[in-house]
């Protein structure tokens, strides 16, 4: 029987009548802020995929006198993609993070025209609305900000039904879609949301066909506050792939699918959600939000003032048990990712085995004998189609059993073999994989998956082979601390990696401190645990196996012991934080 909790949520204290479900509920709401004497512009700034129009249909029982979509002072998509085009580059995978504010992307003299329609209404309800409606936004306006997961785009974007803002592209390949949405869209509709949401009146979340909740803006914040000063989990989703196994759908209790699911995420705030229950009322928003608003709180001062408002820990799982091999694969360098994609810092990775079965592997690192070139050229040959690369010729292949913990900084070549359960605790960048060789393979959609060998050549740091392999990562366990009934373990990451791991195995309660940077942990071992605070400042959080959870910086000092469930028995927990 999986423990695993599918949908946790954050009971938000203080403000159960500050929320509504419903269409019908929420126009009752905005009803209220209604004059009938003078005009009452609403404001509804979308985040882009919103379906505004039913939104705007939603509220039809406020009668509004006029519905302005404020998309029509958009730029036009010739002209947005000019502006974009280097951004977006020819590449189906990588672009370059784009800089651009939401007003740049608006003709100034078409939105002068709408202002202008909007002022002439003399009484009654104006509906504002859009992605950039905000751009006509004036102070006595009431806005509302309409919020979508990362998640729920990307649904849209695979089902067709939405395509990027104003692109007309609701058919491209979803990794292109999903480059736009990455490198350009969201940035910007990020930066916008970041400069308005504190000033809203209400929030709505859309995330469900025909089911909106709002909350106001207030309870929203005080909610992401709450969420800042306590432990607390994302809500999950798991994702299936050419490679993946069957752990996830038996431990975590997932519905089968024509694929079997190679990955789950649920600690990846740049893209998961949060539940907020406001009475009986549950809100899904982006767990960003908290990243954004509260950046102290959750990072701590140090972490904040190297990353900025990011969060820069990543938990995922890669489940290749009874499945395949992950593609061959290298990750940029800092300076190439810095220079090319425009991106902050690199996807340094690492691979703890929650579980594996006999006889799994980690292809890790370089052979002594490995020659660069004629790894090359079988590389070139292999990705011509004229012969499968042998790659245990040239790479470690390593034993990979439960509890190994392996750092994988840029630059070094890896992948996860089949039959490995692996929980990925890396830097929060997840999309920057040079594919070296996919095994002779092609993805679901029948096509082969990006191979981006140009990209992967300037990476490989050829000098690290099977000795610096062996010294450097793998099986570098130390102990570090003792206490009654638990143990520390020093695992990883490597000291090019700004992250550090530590292990805690325990049968009683282990001590446990922020020291100002936020932590990110996942129960290892056991079935259940009970995160608690020795000032009682937050209740007695429960977490089960496999289950990821964020312990905020400010949280301080807390503690972890085995429930009564699992009294007597060894539970382990992981714990990350940056150095
Ligand atoms: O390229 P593949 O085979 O899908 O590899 C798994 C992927 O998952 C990641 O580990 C990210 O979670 C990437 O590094 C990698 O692209």
């Amino acid at each position: 029987m999986p423990f695993y909790e599918k949908e946790p949520v954050i009971r938000i204290e203080g403000c159960d009548d500050r929320a509504w479900a419903g269409y019908e509920a929420i126009s009752e709401q905005l009803g209220k802020r209604i004059d009938p004497n003078k005009r009452n512009v609403i404001v509804l700034e979308c985040y882009p995929g919103v379906r505004i129009e039913e939104v705007i249909r939603g509220l039809q029982a406020l009668r509004p006198a006029l519905v302005v979509q404020s998309e029509e002072a958009a730029l036009d998509r010739d002209a947005l993609n000019g502006l974009l085009g280097r951004y977006l580059t020819d590449d189906r995978v990588f672009g370059y993070m784009a800089p651009f504010a939401i007003d740049e992307w608006y003709d100034p003299a078409k939105l002068k025209e709408l202002a202008a329609r909007i002022r002439g209404v003399e009484r009654g309800v104006v509906l504002v609305a859009g992605f950039g409606a905000s751009l006509l936004l004036e102070e006595d306006d009431v806005l509302v900000y309409a919020d979508l997961a990362r998640w729920e785009i990307q649904l849209r974007y695979r089902s067709k039904e939405l395509g990027n803002w104003r692109a007309g592209n609701e058919d491209e390949d979803i990794l292109r879609k999903y480059k736009r949405g990455f490198f350009v869209e969201w940035r910007t509709a990020d930066r916008l949301k970041r400069s308005l949401l504190e000033r809203a009146d209400y929030y709505l979340d859309t995330n469900r066909r025909n089911d909106p909740r709002m909350v106001t803006g207030k309870a929203l914040l005080s909610g992401i506050r709450q969420t800042a000063a306590r432990p607390f989990r994302l809500v999950p989703y798991f994702d299936p792939g050419v490679w993946g196994g069957h752990w996830l759908e038996e431990k975590i209790g997932l519905e089968p699918r024509e694929h079997p699911y190679a990955w789950g995420f649920d600690g990846v705030p740049e893209e998961n959600s949060l539940y907020f229950l406001y009475g009986d009322v549950r809100v899904e928003l982006p767990a960003i939000n908290v990243v954004f608003f509260q950046p102290e709180a959750l990072l701590g001062e140090r972490v904040y003032a190297r990353f900025g408002a990011e969060f820069p820990i990543r938990f995922d799982f890669l489940d290749t048990i009874g499945g395949q091999n992950l593609s061959l694969q290298v990750h940029p360098l800092t300076d190439y990712i810095q220079e090319k994609f425009g991106m902050k810092y690199t996807q340094d990775e690492s691979y703890y085995m929650l579980d594996a079965k006999e006889g799994a592997v980690v292809y890790l690192g370089l052979k002594e004998e490995a020659d660069p070139e004629a790894m090359i050229a079988d590389l070139e040959r292999a990705q011509r189609g004229e012969v499968s690369f042998p790659a245990d010729q040239y790479v470690n292949v390593f034993p990979a059993r439960k509890h190994d913990h392996f750092p994988i900084p840029a630059g070094t070549v890896h992948c996860s073999g089949t039959d490995a359960m692996v929980l990925e605790i890396s830097a929060t960048p997840y999309i920057f994989t040079f594919k070296l060789w996919d095994w002779d393979r092609l993805g679901l959609d029948g096509k082969p998956r990006p191979v981006h060998l140009e990209h992967g050549k300037r990476n490989i740091r050829w000098e690290r082979r099977t000795g610096w392999t062996e010294k450097n990562l793998v099986g570098r366990v130390e102990k570090v601390a003792e206490g009654e009934g638990w143990t520390e373990e020093r695992t990883g990451l490597h000291e090019l990696e700004f992250i550090e791991t530590r292990r805690h195995w325990f049968e009683g309660r282990v001590p446990h401190h922020t020291n100002g940077g936020v932590q990110v942990l996942n129960l290892v071992e056991g079935d259940e645990a009970v995160v608690e605070s020795p000032s009682g400042a937050f209740k007695p959080f429960t977490i089960r196996y496999a289950e990821t959870f964020i312990v905020p910086a400010s949280v301080g000092e807390y503690t972890i012991r085995p429930t009564e469930r699992s009294a007597g028995r060894r539970l382990a927990t992981i714990k990350a934080y940056v150095r």
